[in-house]
């Protein structure tokens, strides 16, 4: 059967009166899914209706040949069998298995409609470009200084840019180390506007705004090591501390620390010590007692060992203590930590400067300027001078002076919320298809992308998913959190594509839920240079490898890692100044960020399609709106993906879908995740809290974007497919409290609502007895929403990270 025929299932005769007759004559149609799907429709139409089997209800309208090939007369015949042989169904669960209760929706189907003008890039079969075959000529050296992706010349001075001794940069030490260690030469324009000003002896506190990736951490870094090695009386890390960097995360604390003692090591005039918790407090003394130069922390640690450590007191004084700078400071308000850095202050001039620290300069760093654009006045900055590489004339803090990288490729894939998770699926395939000619000088391919989703649940479930969904290939688990992937497996179509055989997929997930160490190593893996997994180790094997991290916006702020490719906006950011620093992590400055950058946002259909508008402000470019469809054609169409199924007996399993059309294989690839999902209790544990913490997180989107996110537009059922759910969205969210004290007290009528504090103790069973009590009463949608209120209570800070 050709690629775009299709057997279908119907009684064409007109004379059944049972809507779909079990003795259905087979027809064969041509043409795309729409086509077919209108046919069908126009048929249904000739035929009365039934209640025996109502194929629309049962989710039997979908265009592909696995679920629906020769199966609506079947559908009667399989139940009663079911039902007898009492065994569960491992495929299919239907309306109307009373016992599981689950639903098969179709993927195309009942989708909403797509506004935005949409570009549907064509698709060529049978001379698809992942066919190509990838000659030798035509692989494509990434030469740096030859296509001057890296240069990004709209960060650097049109005219000829000062060298950093003009700057005040004198010491030959710290230029010498820039020149060999870093193979930094001329400075960025936020570099020359910076630097002369940080390191002048005024009193003037500083705001560095510039956008992401431009050079911001050099320009308070390189004051901070001039004014240390300025210092005759140098005795090393003993000599005392001259800056404080105080971070939102620890993984860019990690980072800082990381390029002061390895990347741009001077030698023991200029050390670091970093804390930032998940690790022991005592190992953490050990190394202050040792002496440091510069500090780095998170604000909790920090102000912690301020208030419990006697050695960080020895070391931080008023005679060397010049720079108190916080690195991404919008986010460090925006994370609330307001209170903790007053006590820092406070306790940096009360018991450190003994009164006055007036000496001390406070810089403030950021890409963007915080909700309100009061960022300086909000944290007493009051005396604060601003400095912005992104326009001459700019004097006020607002958002609409944060920009984007030039080179910086955004583009918009608006997709039902039914196919998001193919969709995605069909994204990094594709990423993979475009970028495996580009080799480096050792024939490796090295691509990074990006994922950024809106909870740790929600990280835990897609990474769960995409490195487990690979029949019976091998996973390699390094850690529990990095998983690769090779041929031959089901997770993406291009595993199975003859010109891409080499490539393998590595996996990560990195969120704030994550043992420390955990996270570390996760980081460092996805970072370094030649992510070496498994048994790559030995062979002198070029590397040919895909790495793609599933992460919170933990990995969104600051992180300068190498070579990222593609950044995916899977959950729309939670502010617009989050879409300027996860699309941020590509198109940097930097020796080792190879591309130019792209990034994707995922969109609903609907009222979040106005958030392009938004987005579009920020972008240089109008951003381009692809086609759901095209994505999908393009990874789907020249692979057929294998079923999944466990049923041996039925010689199910391997088997490929029976029309090799792109949209059958897009079905059969779901519904393997759906398998998956049905056969491991675990797996449908992860989806199910994945589902209800992206419900959860989608609530807190701020007042004023909730024209375009509000949790009341979507489709809940339809979402839950997408994580590869069957039951109903009010299944998953109240599941009715089975904790039996509560259930005792409630049949003894030993609890009511009106309890005062003072008579009775509530404890939390209780809180969830009442809880109870209040949901029952509330239709459905309202009790996800009132769940999602509840949670919020105590988790809102668990959301972003
Ligand atoms: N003058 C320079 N010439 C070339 N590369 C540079 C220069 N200054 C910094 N870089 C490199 O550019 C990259 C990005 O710099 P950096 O991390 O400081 O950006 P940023 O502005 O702080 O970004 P973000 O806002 O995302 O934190 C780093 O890899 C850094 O080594």
């Amino acid at each position: 059967m050709s690629d775009d025929m299709f057997l279908l299932n119907i009684d064409t005769s007109g004379t059944s009166t049972g809507g779909v007759s079990s003795k259905a004559t087979t027809s064969t149609m041509k043409g795309n899914w729409k086509q077919k799907r209108q046919m069908v429709k126009q048929m249904r139409k000739k035929q009365p209706k039934t209640n025996e089997v109502n194929t629309e209800q049962n989710g039997l309208v979908n265009m592909n040949a696995e679920l629906f090939n020769n199966r609506n007369a079947k559908v009667d015949k399989k139940k009663k069998n079911k039902k007898e042989q009492g065994k569960p169904n491992p495929g299919y669960k239907g309306k109307g298995d009373k016992k599981d209760d689950t639903f098969v929706s179709s993927l195309f189907s009942s989708n909403k409609e797509i506004k935005t003008k949409v570009v549907e890039e064509p698709v060529i079969e049978n001379d698809d470009v992942s066919k190509d075959e990838v000659k030798e000529e035509d692989k494509e050296p990434l030469d740096v200084e030859k296509d001057d992706i890296t240069k990004n010349n709209e960060l650097f001075d049109d005219q000829e840019t000062s060298a950093f001794v003009d700057l005040g940069i004198k010491s030959p030490k710290l230029v010498k180390a820039l020149n060999n260690k870093l193979k930094i030469e001329t400075p960025t324009r936020i570099q020359s506007l910076g630097i002369p000003k940080i390191i002048r002896d005024d009193q003037k506190n500083i705001f560095i705004h510039s956008r992401t990736g431009s050079g911001k951490t050099l320009t308070y870094l390189l004051p901070i090591y001039e004014t240390i090695l300025r210092n005759t009386q140098n005795l090393g890390r003993k000599s005392g501390c001259t800056g404080i960097i105080i971070t939102p995360t620890r993984e860019l604390a990690a980072q800082l620390e990381k390029i002061i003692n390895t990347s741009l090591n001077i030698g023991p005039s200029v050390q670091a010590v970093v804390l930032i918790g998940g690790e022991k407090k005592q190992s953490e003394k050990k190394r202050l007692r040792k002496g440091f130069n510069i500090l780095i922390g998170t604000p909790g640690r920090l102000l912690d060992h301020f208030k419990t450590t006697e050695s960080v007191k020895e070391y931080i004084k008023s005679s060397s203590l010049k720079y108190l700078v916080m690195d991404e400071g919008d986010r460090l308000m925006e994370l609330g930590f307001q209170k903790d850095l007053k006590d820092i202050f406070m306790i940096i001039k009360d018991e450190f400067c003994g009164g006055n620290d007036k000496s001390v300069k406070k810089i403030l760093c950021s890409a963007t300027t915080g909700k309100d654009g009061k960022l300086g006045e909000f944290i007493n900055l009051k005396d604060y001078q601003m400095i912005t590489a992104n326009s001459k004339d700019e004097e006020e803090l607002t958002i609409a002076n944060s920009k984007i990288s030039e080179t910086l490729v955004q583009d918009c894939v608006i997709v039902p919320p039914k196919l998001r998770l193919a969709t995605l699926a069909g994204v990094i395939n594709n990423t993979t298809i475009e970028h495996s000619k580009e080799v480096d000088s050792e024939g490796n391919v090295i691509l990074r992308t990006m994922v950024f989703l809106s909870c740790s649940d929600s990280v835990d479930f897609h990474f769960n998913i995409f490195s487990g969904l690979t029949g019976n290939k091998y996973i390699n688990r390094i850690e529990e959190s990095i998983a690769e992937t090779k041929t031959g497996s089901n997770v993406l179509p291009s595993l199975n594509d003859d010109n891409l055989k080499d490539f393998s997929y590595v996996f990560y997930k990195l969120h704030g839920s994550l043992h420390q160490s955990i996270r570390s190593k996760t980081l460092q893996h996805f970072g370094s240079n030649k992510a070496v997994v498994g048994k790559n180790v030995a062979s002198n094997k070029a590397y040919k490898k895909h790495l793609v991290m599933f992460c919170t916006d933990v990995a969104s702020r600051g992180l300068d890692l190498p070579h990222i490719t593609k950044v995916i906006e899977y959950d729309p950011p939670f502010t617009i100044e989050d879409h300027i620093h996860r699309v941020g992590r590509t198109a940097r400055l930097s020796a080792t960020q190879k591309v130019k950058g792209e990034a994707t946002i995922f969109l609903l259909p609907g009222e979040e399609e106005g958030y392009l508008a938004e987005l579009n402000k920020l972008h240089d470019n109008k951003i381009q709106s692809k086609g759901y469809e095209s994505v999908l054609k393009k990874a789907f169409l020249s692979n057929d993906i294998k079923r999944n199924d466990y049923d041996s007996k039925n010689e199910r399993k391997g088997k490929t879908a029976k029309a090799n059309s792109w949209d059958s294989n897009v079905t059969t690839w779901h519904m393997n995740v759906e398998r998956m999902i049905l056969e491991k209790e675990d797996l449908k544990k992860s989806a199910t809290n994945g589902f209800i913490s992206h419900i959860r997180a989608y609530t807190t989107h701020i007042a004023r974007e909730k024209k375009y996110f509000n949790v009341k537009f979507i489709h809940l059922g339809h979402l839950c497919k997408s994580f590869g759910l069957r039951e109903k969205p009010k299944q998953l969210a109240y599941t009715g409290n089975t904790n039996k004290k509560v259930q005792r007290k409630r049949k003894f009528g030993d609890i009511s609502d009106n309890e005062s504090g003072e008579e009775f103790q509530m404890d939390s069973e209780d809180e969830d007895f009442k809880r109870d009590t209040k949901l029952k009463n509330m239709s459905n949608k309202n009790k996800m929403f009132e769940l999602s209120r509840m949670a919020l209570k105590d988790l809102a800070s668990e959301f972003h990270y």
